[in-house]
């Protein structure tokens, strides 16, 4: 195996009942690499994330995490493992502030990695450094996916798992979201990135992929596979 990888799952297979959804997927992250996960609606994406991260019980495939056989782990083990998971629809607690849904995030890293500060976590996110006594509840859609970024990188993972972060989203915000995105990439996080507006997923990323129908028919670095001439088919744009 290579060394470096912190993903390597190969040959996966998950159903949810009788309903068979991903067809023998792979998926590599190396340690510090963004990988742009692509595909339209329905295709696996999220189905592929979710398998890795132990949150389907049909699974069927080899999962190392960081060199570990985790294909058959739970969720609890997987995030201990130094990988956290920002869901779609965010994931912030409600009813705590914005700094208790902070500060209740923070731990070392599994190398005893301790950067993100609050302070830091709050130069990222100004808007959030307005709204520490806000609760979780009163928070717009763009701050509480902005929150729930920043309890991730209070865990010093890593790997952050980005499920369409920037669904729904007006585009200043989700400007200022791929902004941060670019920052975790240049702070050595790796990232594994699920977001529609794939030419911004391209632009992040250093290696890509695109599932169809639970399979992984393209796989490369970005700029390969931006300029595979069979991806506008495979998007259907
Ligand atoms: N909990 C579930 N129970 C049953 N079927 C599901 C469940 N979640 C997803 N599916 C089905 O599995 C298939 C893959 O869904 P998945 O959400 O992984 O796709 P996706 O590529 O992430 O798409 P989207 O962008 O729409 O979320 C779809 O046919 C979907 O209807």
């Amino acid at each position: 195996m290579n060394r470096d990888l912190i993903v390597d799952a190969r040959g996966i297979h998950a159903w949810y009942g009788s309903s068979h959804v991903l067809h023998g997927a792979q998926l590599q992250i190396a340690r510090g690499q963004t990988v742009g996960l692509l595909g339209r609606n329905g295709m696996g994406k999220s189905t592929l994330i979710r398998t890795l991260l132990g949150h389907v019980a049909q699974r069927d495939g080899h999962i190392t995490l960081f060199g570990k056989d985790a294909s058959r782990f739970k969720p609890h083990k997987v995030a201990r493992l130094g990988v956290a998971y920002v869901p779609e629809g965010r994931g912030v607690f409600p009813n705590l502030t914005v700094r208790e849904n902070l500060v209740m995030a923070a731990r070392r890293g599994v190398d005893g990695r301790n950067d993100w500060s609050f302070e830091r976590v709050m130069a990222t996110f100004p808007r959030l450094k307005e709204r520490l006594t806000n609760l979780g509840a009163q928070l717009s859609g763009g701050e509480q996916q902005m929150l729930s970024i920043g309890r991730a990188l209070m865990t010093h993972p890593e790997l952050i798992v980005l499920d369409e972060a920037t669904e729904g989203l007006a585009p200043l915000i989700v400007a200022d979201i791929w902004r941060v995105i670019g920052e975790i990439r240049k702070s050595g996080i790796a990232t594994l990135i699920v977001d529609r507006d794939y030419r911004r997923v391209l632009a992040h990323a250093d290696q890509a992929l695109v599932l169809q129908k639970g399979q992984v028919l393209l796989q490369g670095t970005a700029e390969d596979v931006a300029n595979d001439p069979a991806l506008s088919t495979y998007l259907g744009v």
